[in-house]
């Protein structure tokens, strides 16, 4: 899906390598998310082969829709704090420390799936991000992500 001024295109190519949210890697989800509101939005048509029980996806694909949707808008979030421009430097990077999902409901695989993210706390490195992932009007699963700024020693 292409969108525009997504926050994944200003990640640095690097850095974008990323299989839930990387453009550079063809074999990723290469997610976009932008900000509506307050809130961020990640729109995701998930592929016959994400396939759990069939008709429904891989709880796996969800979590990482999820994780991904969040560290994206844990950098958002610090750069629109700062009131700084997402190409700015130095940069925010972010990281997972954990990622919690509940799965509400069995996820249908026919048609597009809507992420949205709220920002709970920035605090210090730390971003906390509520995300939810809806199929039409039903919420089918609600994660909790802390998001970490990546230390410059990662790894
Ligand atoms: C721009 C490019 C970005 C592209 C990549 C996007 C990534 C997409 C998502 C991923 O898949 S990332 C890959 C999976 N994650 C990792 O491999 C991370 C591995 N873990 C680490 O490297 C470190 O544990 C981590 C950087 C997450 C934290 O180590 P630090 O030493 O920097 O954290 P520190 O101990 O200073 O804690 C900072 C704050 O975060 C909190 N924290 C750290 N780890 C946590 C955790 N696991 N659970 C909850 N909170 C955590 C910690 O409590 C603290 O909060 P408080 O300030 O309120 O006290």
């Amino acid at each position: 899906m292409d969108a525009i001024d997504a926050f994944q295109d200003h990640y640095p190519d690097n850095v974008a390598h990323c299989y839930g949210c990387g453009s550079q890697n063809p074999h990723g989800h290469q997610i976009k998310t932008v900000w509506d509101g307050d809130e961020t939005v990640t729109r995701f048509t998930p592929e016959p082969y994400h396939t759990s029980v069939p008709g429904y996806a891989y709880g796996g694909l969800i979590a990482s829709l999820i994780d991904c949707h969040s560290t994206g808008t844990a950098a958002a979030a610090m750069y629109r704090q700062a009131g700084r421009d997402m190409d700015s430097l130095p940069a925010f990077r972010f990281v997972t420390g954990s990622l919690h999902v509940d799965f509400l409901k069995p996820t249908p695989l026919a048609g597009e799936l809507v992420i949205r993210g709220r920002v709970k706390e920035i605090k210090g490195r730390k971003v906390v991000v509520e995300t939810t992932v809806s199929a039409g009007d039903v919420t089918t699963a609600r994660g909790e992500v802390v998001a970490v700024q990546m230390p410059e020693n990662f790894g």
